[in-house]
């Protein structure tokens, strides 16, 4: 995870995507549930073109599940199939193949009517890194372990994955950077740990999800840090360096721990379950 993303990264990344993308017959595009927007790559759409495309949303486990039914019903609205799973439930994982089936039947019905033995459809996998491609990939392929490539002398082979029988499936997903827009988007995205922590100042990213707390689930603020709203920030920090004994010697707290504290709580799912964004 956490590439940094200069211009020829960025452009031999689209390479590769769109190499791939002549393989195949529909995308799967990852998203995180909990900033749908932000973690889309702003080009693929570009690249895919008429495509037809399924939008999955992982980490539905961690995203608050009213705002992810609305962002269905978005994607719905976008001409996309779109469906929401965590990775580590069977059902959810199933789901894919029986949405990939309604996505090509019309393509295979033509192809029989013109008596043509059509082909399982080709499918590859998009996403901004630690999305979970390769924990997504691994699922499909029964695979426990996630497989190394990139050995040095090495060719690798493409490989097609047989997924129920419905589609096949690029053994190696498509990485394209997320969406660089503005701050807010930075901060979301910093949040849900998909931008190399050096890159925003992380007492901010903690006063990003402290007020997004505050603002959206005061419920969750209360029950993880003992206190559902705060007009100044530094209070909070205190309030939250007390609790949790974030001291510096002389009981002066310590923010950069609380810092720390407050996003490493996030991410770990010990707060609840929080969308960032909503369509
Ligand atoms: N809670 C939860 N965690 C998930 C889910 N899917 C993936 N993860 C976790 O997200 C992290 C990243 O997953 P990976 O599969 O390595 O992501 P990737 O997109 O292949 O990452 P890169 O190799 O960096 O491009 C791992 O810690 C996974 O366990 C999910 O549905 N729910």
């Amino acid at each position: 995870m956490s590439i940094q993303w200069y211009p020829g990264h960025m452009a031999k990344a689209r390479r590769e995507v769109k190499e791939n993308l002549n393989l195949v017959d529909f995308v799967i595009e990852l998203v995180d549930a909990r900033a749908p927007f932000s973690s889309q790559n702003p080009m693929l759409q570009e690249e895919i073109q008429d495509k037809p495309k399924l939008v999955v949303m992982m980490k539905k486990d961690l995203a608050d599940p009213e705002v992810t039914k609305e962002w269905i019903d978005y994607f719905d609205t976008q001409f996309s199939h779109a469906i929401a799973i965590d990775v580590n439930k069977p059902k959810d994982i199933q789901q894919i193949a029986e949405v990939s089936r309604e996505i090509t039947r019309a393509k295979l019905e033509k192809q029989r009517a013109k008596g043509i033995n059509p082909r399982n459809p080709r499918a590859m996998i998009v996403g901004i890194p630690n999305v979970g491609k390769s924990s997504l990939i691994n699922r499909l392929a029964h695979k426990k372990k996630a497989e190394t490539g990139d050995k040095p002398g090495v060719t690798k082979k493409q490989q097609w994955i047989k997924v129920k029988n419905e589609f096949e499936l690029l053994d190696t997903p498509g990485i394209l950077w997320p969406k660089f827009e503005d701050e807010e988007t930075g901060f979301r995205l910093a949040s849900i740990g998909t931008i190399k922590d050096q890159i925003l100042p992380q007492d901010e990213v903690a006063i990003y999800i402290l007020n997004h707390l505050r603002d959206s689930y005061p419920e969750l603020l209360e029950g993880r840090f003992g206190f559902s709203s705060f007009d100044d920030v530094v209070e909070a920090f205190d309030m939250i360096g007390r609790k949790r004994g974030a001291l510096e010697s002389g009981g002066v707290v310590d923010y950069e721990k609380v810092a720390e504290i407050i996003i490493q709580d996030l991410r770990s799912n010990r707060i609840g379950r929080i969308s960032f964004e909503r369509p």
